[in-house]
């Protein structure tokens, strides 16, 4: 994996006494006591930050935490007063803080697109020519132009409408003109600032749906801004949590949400559905740290009531539950199975909390085994490491 943007080190301060407000950044002062003592706004400090190519990365927080600053640090809307903000362009990364004008422009109109709240739509430009603004600016002819906008809008759906104007749509229709205009660039960077946020919940979950389809198949790198905790968990590869400028948290969904790093991340997750996040692998316990009795049997919970044999090459050889002989069962099939006191149901690491928690629910409580994609024994599931999942203990 390779980054496709990476914050080093990163100040931003608004206003005009920047030194003494860095002076004040280094002895780790708050937003709150920079302004009171120098007038200027810290946006944000001393964020490190590495987004790999392919990935959606968001950055989450409250109101004010500077979320959108960093974001605009990418294609230099806003100007760091230190660190750096290194950008792929082709093989090599390129520092936009401190490159030259000729290589910010060809970044700007080539690597980094960006899509915003407000749609930003020309009124006066139907969809097409909209969603072909960009690539006009940049200078690309006419016959190319209209190939690339055409493909866009047929991508998101649009091109029936393309002779339309902006107010002629709804909203969602509008952001996804957005999304089409910045997919026109061909830039392999998104920047999205709150893409969905001024749309109706319903339209909002529509359009999180199509751009996760859209992502399969194009593989940007999305930096993505959300005040929105359950988009961050839908949508996130990556989510960091900002608080007052600063980066107080960045990992996978299941780390936020398992391992919340202060009292404003479990702030911010305390609603949070932890069965929409988590899978199999999350709460297993590792197969070495399994009871392991004689002849290759292991236990797959703490009470002991079932029990693998497994061979040589980690495969499961036989089955017991409560003493007598058990089989084992996949969780995809778990909705077709009976409930069963002789069988004991298995599920791969990615498969969701969720379709455990009815595997053993379907098995009166059985533990459910976990098997690799090569059928691989790797570890269990008891009933005791699913409570502690959702209740966080
Ligand atoms: N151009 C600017 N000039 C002065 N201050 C700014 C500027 N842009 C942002 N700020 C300040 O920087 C801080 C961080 O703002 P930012 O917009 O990054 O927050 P955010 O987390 O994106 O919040 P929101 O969700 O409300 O957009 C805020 O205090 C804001 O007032």
């Amino acid at each position: 994996m390779s980054a496709a943007v990476d914050f080093k080190n990163v100040d931003i301060v608004f206003g005009a006494a920047r030194k003494e407000a860095l002076a004040l950044v280094d002895r780790g002062a708050t937003r709150q006591e920079i302004l009171e003592k120098t007038g200027a706004v810290l946006g944000c400090a001393g964020a490190n930050l590495t987004v790999n190519e392919g990935e959606i990365s968001v950055l989450m927080g409250l109101s004010g935490s500077g979320k959108s600053t960093l974001l605009r640090a990418v294609n230099l809307l806003n100007v760091p007063a230190r660190g750096n903000v290194m950008v792929k362009d082709g093989d090599r990364m390129v520092d936009v803080a401190a490159c030259d004008a000729a290589t910010l422009r060809h970044i700007r109109q080539t690597r980094v697109a960006m899509v915003f709240q407000q749609f930003g739509l020309l009124p006066w430009r139907t969809v097409a020519e909209n969603v072909g603004f960009g690539l006009e600016l940049s200078g690309v002819p006419e016959a190319e132009r209209n190939a690339r906008v055409e493909r866009q809008l047929k991508l998101v759906g649009l091109d029936q409408w393309a002779s339309k104007y902006a107010h002629e749509l709804s909203g969602g229709m509008q952001q996804r003109v957005g999304l089409a205009r910045a997919f026109a660039t061909e830039a392999p960077i998104l920047l999205m600032d709150e893409p969905f946020s001024a749309l109706d919940p319903l339209i909002r979950t529509k359009l999180q749906d199509e751009l996760l389809q859209l992502q399969a198949e194009l593989k940007k790198t999305i930096v993505f801004v959300s005040h929105d905790l359950e988009e961050a968990l839908k949508i996130g590869s990556h989510i960091t949590i900002m608080e007052g400028g600063r980066i107080v948290q960045t990992g996978a969904p299941e780390d936020i949400v398992l391992r919340p790093a202060n009292d404003y991340v479990r702030d911010f997750i305390a609603n949070v559905n932890p069965l929409s996040v988590l899978t199999a692998w999350n709460v297993m316990r590792d197969r070495r740290d399994l009871d392991h009795g004689e002849d290759g049997w292991v236990w797959l919970d703490r009470r002991k009531t079932t029990r693998f044999k497994i061979d040589e090459r980690g495969l499961v050889a036989a089955a017991e539950r409560d003493g007598k002989p058990a089989f084992w069962v996949s969780c995809a099939d778990v909705e077709a199975q009976p409930e069963e006191t002789t069988q004991v149901f298995w599920a791969n690491p990615g498969t969701s909390l969720k379709t455990v928690m009815l595997a053993m629910h379907r098995s009166q409580t059985a533990p459910v085994a976990l098997f690799d994609d090569q059928s691989r024994f790797v570890g269990a599931i008891g009933i005791r490491d699913v409570l502690s999942a959702v209740l966080r203990r």
